[in-house]
């Protein structure tokens, strides 16, 4: 492909630079091949214009940089573009070509992948070819690809894209991380619709500030989607309130949801078993559908989802009946066996103080006896929620496990010791497995036990090494040996 159809009109490019032929695309000067656009990134750890000589020793044929880069005379041309990440976000999917025609977006701190995956199963109840791409991976009628990122990389996003097009999947529901959009990972995307369900603290190792990480959540709504699309928002905080009238100022279709939505209303959600029954208010008329799901936050997620298939052609008479048919994604308050006794033990992927306090919040109503909980915090993250964490854990729990997830390059006794601060009562054991065992040892009949933070993963990152574990195989392990019931 030549670069001027990959970079222009944006990028103004002389007649014989436009006509340079493009072999692929990369951002790391160690995978380039002869012939590539070498787009320099300035990142967090290294700066990207650093390595635009020995991408040109490696054989790039032109490199995009960002305005004031010193590059010396390297040889090939070096384009110089007010934000670098766009243009390769751009030049990713005019390369890879095809992407599904109907694509949707979902952003906030919890429930993206929930919603991802709702909108993905809804989509395909109504007979069309969908698929979804976050924090669970590439999930597709065809296949299931694990990822690393929940928003991938623009190239790799495009590779996936044009992959799925190419199996015939016409519809795309992803998940829009505040990195993700800050990196303007999602500039190459066309959307239809995107989704908001909440924000509360995260991330604040990344982002400045909690105004910076609603900015760029706000990405979505005040740039990606153009007037005439469909912004679903959960009217759950001041912030969402914010986010819906800047969506209307824009111009953009507004449905907002949840218990203060104006289009689909919560009036009631009465848990049911391991199921819930919904009370929705619809154009003047209530409706009811029971959600086999635990947990008012999947009332939420479900509405949202709701949002968005209806923004993509479905009535509200058509989606509704569906929501009785949905399936939690993995790892999200996910019951993964009960013990002898009948004690439920659940896992769920909260690793923030809010979503801690909603997941407990949401097993409340099934505890005859104590809610017991064992979780951990992440290393080289926000360490500010560990102490937040650990208080949420003690207020609303009545026996609490502090373990190890994920501690990275830091000492996991430092990260425990940060948690147990604000943890009276807490029993310290690092080792995940044993906090397990532990914990489901001393489950009694009424008990319910939750696992928090790991949710879908497969890794315990130490240092540099993911080591294989699973709280699902650490749940089944442990009731094999109590003679419990894993499930599935
Ligand atoms: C903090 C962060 O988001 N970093 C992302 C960022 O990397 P960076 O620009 O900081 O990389 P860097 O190491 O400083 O290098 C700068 C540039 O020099 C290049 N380089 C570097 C070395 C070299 O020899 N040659 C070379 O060309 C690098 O390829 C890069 O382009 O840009 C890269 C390319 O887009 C991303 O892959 C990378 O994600 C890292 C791996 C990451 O872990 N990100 C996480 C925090 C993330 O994005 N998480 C969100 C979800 C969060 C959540 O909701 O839980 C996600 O969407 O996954
Ligand atoms: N709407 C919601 N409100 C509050 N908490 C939620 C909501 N949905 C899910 N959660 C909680 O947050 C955890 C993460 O949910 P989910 O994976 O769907 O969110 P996410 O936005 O994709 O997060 P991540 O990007 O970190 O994976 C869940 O395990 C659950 O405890």
């Amino acid at each position: 492909m030549k670069l001027g159809e990959l970079i222009g009109p944006e990028a103004a490019l002389a007649e014989d630079v436009a006509g340079i032929s493009i072999t692929g695309l990369s951002a790391d000067s160690r995978d380039i091949q002869s012939g590539y656009l070498f787009a320099a990134l300035p990142g967090v750890k290294a700066d990207g214009t650093k390595f635009i000589g020995e991408a040109v020793a490696k054989g790039a044929s032109a490199v995009v940089a960002p305005q004031g880069t010193e590059a010396d005379d390297v040889g090939v041309p070096v384009i110089e573009v007010p934000e670098p990440r766009h243009t390769l976000s751009i030049a990713a999917a005019r390369f890879f070509g095809a992407q599904p025609e109907t694509s949707v977006a979902v952003t906030g701190t919890n429930g993206k992948t929930s919603v991802a995956s709702f909108v993905r199963q809804l989509w395909s109840r109504r007979g069309l070819n969908a698929a979804s791409v976050g924090t669970i991976g590439v999930i597709a009628p065809k296949s299931t690809t694990i990822l690393n990122h929940t928003t991938p990389d623009p190239i790799e996003l495009h590779r996936i894209l044009a992959e799925l097009a190419g199996e015939g999947v016409t519809h795309l529901a992803i998940e829009a991380s505040s990195h993700g959009l800050q990196q303007h990972r999602l500039d190459g995307l066309k959307l239809k619709a995107g989704g908001f369900t909440n924000i509360t603290r995260d991330h604040l190792d990344y982002h400045h500030n909690f105004e910076d990480y609603l900015a760029q959540k706000l990405r979505l709504f005040r740039e990606l989607l153009q007037p005439g699309d469909t912004a679903v928002v959960d009217i759950g905080s001041e912030a969402a309130e914010r986010v819906a009238a800047e969506c209307i100022a824009r111009g953009l279709n507004l449905i907002s949801v949840g218990k203060r939505g104006k289009t689909l209303r919560l009036l009631e959600a009465v848990p049911d078993g391991f199921s819930q029954t919904l009370k929705v208010l619809y154009e003047g008329e209530t409706y009811e559908v029971r959600l086999p799901l635990v947990g008012d936050f999947q009332a939420s997620n479900a509405f949202v989802a709701a949002g968005l298939v209806m923004a993509t052609g479905a009535t509200f008479e058509e989606v509704l009946p569906m929501l009785a048919e949905l399936e939690g994604a993995k790892g999200r308050l996910d019951l993964a066996g009960t013990t002898d006794d009948g004690a439920p033990i659940f896992i769920d992927y909260a690793h923030t103080p809010d979503a801690l306090a909603k997941a407990i919040a949401a097993l409340r109503p099934y505890v005859r006896h104590r809610l017991l909980v064992v979780f951990g915090c992440g290393g080289d993250r926000d360490r500010g929620k560990r102490p937040q964490m650990g208080a949420v854990a003690t207020k609303l729990a009545d026996q609490v496990y502090v373990t190890d997830d994920n501690p990275r390059s830091e000492e996991a006794a430092d990260i425990r010791r940060a948690i147990l601060s604000h943890a009276p009562g807490a029993i310290e054991i690092g080792d995940r497995t044993q906090a397990i065992d532990e914990a489901i040892a001393h489950l009694q009949a009424g008990d319910v036990l939750l696992v928090a933070g790991k949710g879908h993963e497969t890794g315990q990152i130490v240092g540099n090494q993911i080591i294989p574990y699973s709280d699902h195989d650490a749940v089944a392990a442990a009731l094999k040996a109590g003679e419990g019931h894993a499930r599935g």
